[in-house]
């Protein structure tokens, strides 16, 4: 099965309208690509960054949606709204957003529903921190992360959905798993998958995350399980982005 690879930058809270301008401005040099290339900037800047990549080669992500349809929610912000701003993706379950913000499993499930609802694709991120990996729980920890998902929506509904697996020792650390150890999980979480739909299995795009640089990814792009890569620091350099999504063709 080919699946096109997608290739993503995670802005997390960075940025100004000036710095977005002049990256966008770097990014929109880039041309046609194989990839599905995906940016990912904070709620304030949607509504600029969707005007100015509008029809062009950039898809837009959110960071996060509200658990909630709509209503008394001070603060929150809504799959539906962000349907409004020509929002495709939405990263949910990201390691920071567990950690610090305190997501549990179901919210992060709850999220899930209430993005498909909305039409937005979720990227679903998972991954062991160093501790768990150390102790041989990564598969039993993306396998859970994963399974109250699928109680959730259902393995269907992952037709709809990407997977990130982003070690959380890899991120922001500058250590990447190595090509070798990221198609060893990819291929287990598919694996896990085929499970409850060999066809869903197939078709679920499965992207690696954790300090992926330029000069390390095209390894990581020749594994038969990593479908393309979620980026962070590095997507906030115009160039270095760029050679990213070069690299997996
Ligand atoms: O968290 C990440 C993407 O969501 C990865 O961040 P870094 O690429 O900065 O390690």
């Amino acid at each position: 099965m080919i699946r096109q690879k997608i290739v993503a930058g995670n802005w997390k809270m960075n940025g100004s309208k000036e710095s977005i301008f002049s990256l966008l401005s770097g990014l929109l040099e880039m041309g046609d690509s194989n990839s599905e290339v995906v940016i990912a900037p904070s709620f304030p800047y949607l509504s600029q960054v969707n005007a100015l990549v509008d029809g062009g080669c950039l898809v837009l992500a959110a960071q996060n949606i509200s658990d909630e349809v709509k209503g008394a929610y001070t603060g929150e912000v809504s799959a539906s709204m962000l349907g409004d701003f020509g929002v495709k993706y939405v990263l949910l379950g990201h390691s920071e957003r567990r950690a610090i913000y305190r997501e549990t499993d179901s919210v992060v499930a709850a999220k899930v529903k209430v993005a498909l609802e909305f039409g937005l694709t979720p990227m679903l991120c998972i991954g062991e921190t160093l501790e768990e990996r150390e102790s041989n729980q990564t598969l039993s920890v993306c396998e859970r992360q994963i399974q109250v998902v699928i109680d959730a929506v259902g393995i269907e509904a992952f037709e709809n959905m990407v997977v990130a697996y982003e070690p959380v020792w890899a991120i922001g650390t500058g250590l990447s798993a190595s090509a070798e150890q990221a198609q060893e999980v990819h291929q287990s979480i598919r694996a896990f998958l085929a499970k409850s739909s060999e066809s869903v299995s197939q078709k679920v795009q499965i992207l690696y995350g954790g300090s992926v640089k330029a000069s390390t990814c095209s390894a990581l792009f020749q594994m038969p399980d990593v479908d393309g890569a979620l980026v962070g620091g590095a997507s906030l350099d115009a160039k270095e982005f760029i050679a990213i999504v070069k690299a997996a063709g």
